[in-house]
């Protein structure tokens, strides 16, 4: 199995702690991936900027036409399904058949699956060009798997927990060849076998708007220096970015998720080794 890139270029082998973590962190820093995001316009500010302050190089581009050039000077392409049109989803299916022609990792971030019979089926458009990595709230997984039942979506907000979707990331993941990841107050990643738990967050994330697109982004750019480790991947860009909000929290006197939303960046900026190995919580479950 490939293994990830160090910051002197050595292999890592991820493992579930809070040290690998550091390390894989430490070498998206040293690389500075470049990101191709197609991503809403809610989202584009907050997502360029925690992709910067957590060490990465951003670009949105979503043009028919460029979209193929622009993933082939990348690393990495985050597909975001939130403010949805069907020419930029046209846009986002021929990026995404480019990252898998060029055999690079690509993310897919199904927003608001399920509020609406087109954004489920442009959610299954995507899903069907094979991401490396599908991360959402609870309510988009279950949708996604068509299990959403009676809990039903509430607009891009997820209206079930993520332990309730763990069942259905699994299915989807063994399904799609892929690794799924459901947030919530725990983070559960799995590739369809394994199950990984990630406790770290804060429930004022849920009010920051695009706070998990940005988390999606994230992720993309910890497989660029994790080639074959998905699953490991995954779990430590959600435990980096959880982290980060625990750490934000303590900066403000009187929290709330207006000044999370920036002290969150400062943390991505700021932090260093021992916030991480002794606040992140990743756990292999089964
Ligand atoms: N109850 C919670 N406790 C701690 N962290 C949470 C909680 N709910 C969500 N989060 C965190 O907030 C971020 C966004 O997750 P979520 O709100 O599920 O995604 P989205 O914004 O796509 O709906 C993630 O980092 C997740 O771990
Ligand atoms: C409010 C909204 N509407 C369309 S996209 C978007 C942002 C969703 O961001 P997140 O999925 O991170 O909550
Ligand atoms: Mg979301």
């Amino acid at each position: 199995m490939a293994a990830a890139s160090g910051p002197q270029g050595d292999q890592l082998q991820l493992e579930a702690t809070s040290e690998s973590c550091w390390q894989l962190w430490q070498a998206v820093r040293a690389k500075r991936p470049l990101v191709h995001c197609i991503t809403n316009f809610v989202s584009m500010d907050i997502m360029a900027n925690v992709l910067l302050a957590a060490g990465c190089s951003p670009a949105m581009a979503h043009s028919l036409d460029e979209v193929e050039s622009f993933v082939t000077i990348s690393s990495a392409l985050l597909v975001n399904m939130g403010t949805l049109s069907s020419d930029w989803v046209a846009a986002k299916k021929l990026a995404a058949k480019k990252a898998v022609e060029l055999g690079k990792p690509w993310v897919l971030d199904p927003v608001g699956c399920g509020a609406t019979p087109v954004r489920t089926a442009s959610c299954l458009d995507l899903l069907a060009c094979r991401p490396t990595v599908v991360r959402g709230n609870a309510s988009e997984v279950l949708a996604l798997a068509g299990a959403a039942g009676s809990s039903g979506v509430k607009g891009v907000d997820s209206t079930a927990a993520s332990g309730d979707a763990v069942e259905a990331a699994k299915s989807l993941a063994s399904k799609h060849g892929c690794v799924v990841a459901v947030s919530g107050e725990v983070d559960y990643v799995t590739d369809g076998q394994a199950l990984v738990a990630v406790r770290n967050g804060s429930p004022l994330l849920t009010l920051i708007t695009a706070a998990g697109c940005s988390l999606t982004a994230l992720i993309a750019a910890f497989l660029v220096v994790a080639p074959g480790q998905p699953l490991m991947a995954t779990s430590h860009a959600l435990a980096v970015f959880g982290l980060a909000a625990e750490e934000g929290l303590q900066l403000a006197p009187r929290p709330g998720p207006g000044s999370l939303r920036v002290a969150l960046l400062d943390c991505l900026h700021l932090m260093e080794r021992a916030a991480v190995v002794e606040g992140a919580r990743i756990e292999v479950v089964s």
